[in-house]
């Protein structure tokens, strides 16, 4: 079943393009990728899920529930965890997260295990109890993390939900989302850090300038986009190397490649044959989806 409901949407602001004609859908239990670079509409698309933001064309629907019409209805079926903090300085992380499941309506009975449970899968059970002012920038936004899942609503958005965390609490935001995709949560996990999105095996949808640029699971992706590269390492003046990295169309291409390096070929100290990273994919898609006018 679809969860979340994306079609034809377009949003601007001003006469400014954000969004243009973006359609996606995230199943119950299922994990959707939101790639895209800077200002490529990620936060944009959040915030029109959550009501936040006004469409100028277009559907949201969240659990079948149109939010352009019942907005607050819609509403109440996400947690929505934004990329700036929203966590009371003054009150404790467990007092944080009690107050937020209370909002969202967790029954009184429910409450402290389902709070007991979020704090312990973000690693926050040690510091339950200090202000969260007293907490560290990672801790914070467990917090703020733990407020948006706590619910368990249908459809969680994470926005970056892992800036600044060291990698063990970055494992275990990882482990969470997947738990909760594997009891039926629909994710839609927003980030610039691809080997997050492998390892959560989420279905990747790339935007570039406010379009979907191209979507698909990430092994999909390396097969369809990933090519051969090959790296060149050629001595520089100063005694070291510097590596000359370029697409490889097949071994028939190799001379060509060695010819371009010019009166450098006599500097060449190694080179090694590969397969293209997901960040190399990533930076080609972003590129071809580029459209002249939209290089500012
Ligand atoms: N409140 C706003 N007013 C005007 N323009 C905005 C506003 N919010 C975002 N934009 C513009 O809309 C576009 C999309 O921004 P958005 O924040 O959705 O991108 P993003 O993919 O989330 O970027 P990032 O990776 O930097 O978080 C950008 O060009 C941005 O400058």
């Amino acid at each position: 079943m679809a969860v979340l409901e994306v079609r034809g949407l377009t949003v601007g602001y001003g006469d400014r393009p954000a969004l243009r004609d973006v359609s996606l859908t995230v199943e119950a239990g299922q994990i959707v990728g939101l790639l895209g670079p800077n200002g490529a509409g990620k936060t944009t698309l959040m915030g029109a899920v959550v009501g936040a933001v006004r469409p100028a064309a277009g559907t949201v629907r969240v659990a079948g529930v149109d939010v352009g019409t019942h907005p607050r209805r819609a509403r109440s079926r996400v947690g929505y965890a934004e990329q700036e903090l929203a966590v009371f300085p003054t009150l404790t992380a467990r007092e944080n997260v009690t107050d937020w499941a209370a909002i969202c309506g967790v029954p009184r009975r429910a409450r402290a295990d389902a709070v007991e449970e979020t704090l312990a899968a973000l690693l926050l059970d040690e510091v339950a109890d200090r202000q969260v002012r007293t907490l560290s920038g990672g801790q914070r936004r467990r917090v703020h993390c733990a407020m948006a899942t706590v619910a368990r609503p249908p459809l969680l958005l994470l926005d970056e939900p892992t800036v600044g965390v060291d990698p063990a609490t970055r494992r275990a935001v990882l482990d969470h989302v997947r738990e909760l995709a594997a009891t039926g949560t629909a994710v839609c996990y927003s980030t610039h850090y691809l080997p997050e999105v492998a390892a959560l095996d989420a279905m990747v949808v790339l935007l570039a300038a406010g379009r979907v640029a191209t979507r698909g699971l990430v092994g999909d992706l390396l097969a369809r986009y990933g090519s051969t590269m090959v790296d060149l390492r050629v001595a520089d003046d100063e005694g070291g190397t510097r590596t000359v990295s370029t697409a490889l169309s097949g071994p028939e291409a190799l001379p060509a490649v060695l010819h371009s390096l010019g009166p450098d070929l006599g500097r060449l100290t190694g080179l090694e044959i590969r397969h293209a990273s997901l960040d190399e994919v990533f930076d080609r898609v972003v590129a071809e989806a580029r459209e002249p006018a939209d290089v500012r």
